[in-house]
């Protein structure tokens, strides 16, 4: 079956790389390629886009996707959710620096509508989330910092990756991110079990993450290093094929990928 989409934010760097990924996936039609309502592409071919022309969100309402796939910004996230409701579409959200009460709309949503969350669509990073869980849960005290690289052009820090690695070495110790956040690391003494946060902005560097777990004596550092965009373009379709088969709800990466049922296995 081909699943149709609308890419929002179309012509930026992950939605022309969504639209590249679309072209040679013959499971997955794009039919709207969408950029802001004042942007100068409306009407414009949609470069690699098969006679597609860049469109507003109006638009793509009309063309009635089955799934929009949402790699914009942070200020758009309303009214792209308010879309996909009215064209009855489902709605992979991949953007990051998401404030609180924008999580909180995002799940709410996920009451009247198809939703999956994902602060980043790579498979491999998804599994690092479940063995940074199961590491901070093993080595209980150990000092936990994470640290993530980015190209110049990033406007949020730190990065949505990090937080959700934050995320997961909080759940591996049954607390709460919020309770045991230092926040992005600066002056003044570490405190126990902090989780502190770094993060580097330079050139044309794609996504790189590493959780450090160190105890006096030897330390444990888990990486994961994007070198090419196209690893978040499949990943997000790969999520969209999945959300349109799916019940009215909010999802993660780990739900489409059964991550931990697999993981289960090896216990
Ligand atoms: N989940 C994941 O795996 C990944 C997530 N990301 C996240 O995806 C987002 C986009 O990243 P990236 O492609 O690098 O960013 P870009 O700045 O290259 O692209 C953003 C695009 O969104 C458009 N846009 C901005 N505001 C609106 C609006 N109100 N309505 C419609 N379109 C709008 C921009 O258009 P204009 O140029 O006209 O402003 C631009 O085309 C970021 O939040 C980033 O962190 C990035 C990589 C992977
Ligand atoms: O902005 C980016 O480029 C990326 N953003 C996501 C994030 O904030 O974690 C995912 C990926 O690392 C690339």
């Amino acid at each position: 079956m081909t699943v149709t989409v609308a890419v929002l934010g179309a012509s930026g760097r992950m939605g022309q790389e969504v639209i590249t990924a679309i072209a040679s996936n013959s499971q997955v039609e794009c039919t709207a390629a969408v950029v802001r309502d004042s942007s100068s592409a409306v009407g414009e071919p949609v470069a690699g886009g098969s006679g597609l022309v860049y469109s507003t969100l109006a638009d793509a309402v009309k063309a009635r996707p089955q799934v929009f796939i949402d790699f914009s910004l942070p200020t758009a996230l309303s009214d792209n959710l308010q879309a996909a409701r009215d064209a009855g579409a489902a709605i992979v959200v991949c953007t990051t620096g998401l404030s609180t009460e924008q999580q909180q709309e995002l799940q709410q949503a996920g009451e009247q509508q198809r939703v999956l969350y994902a602060a980043n669509t790579s498979v491999g990073v998804n599994l690092l989330a479940e063995l940074v869980q199961l590491a901070s849960g093993v080595l209980a005290q150990a000092d936990i910092e994470i640290t993530e690289a980015h190209h110049r052009h990033k406007r949020d820090a730190p990065s949505g990756t990090a937080l959700l690695l934050g995320e997961a070495v909080a759940q591996g110790r049954q607390q709460q991110l919020a309770d045991v956040s230092a926040g992005i690391r600066g002056d003044g003494l570490r405190g126990d079990g902090e989780i502190g946060f770094a993060s580097i902005r330079a050139a044309d560097i794609i996504g790189e993450h590493t959780v450090l777990l160190a105890h006096p004596g030897e330390r444990l550092e888990l990486t994961h290093r994007v070198s090419n965009r196209n690893i978040f373009a499949k990943g997000a379709l790969q999520a969209a094929q999945w959300l349109v088969e799916q019940e009215t709800g909010y999802y993660q990466m780990r739900d489409m990928l059964n991550l931990q049922q697999l993981l289960s296995k090896l216990a």
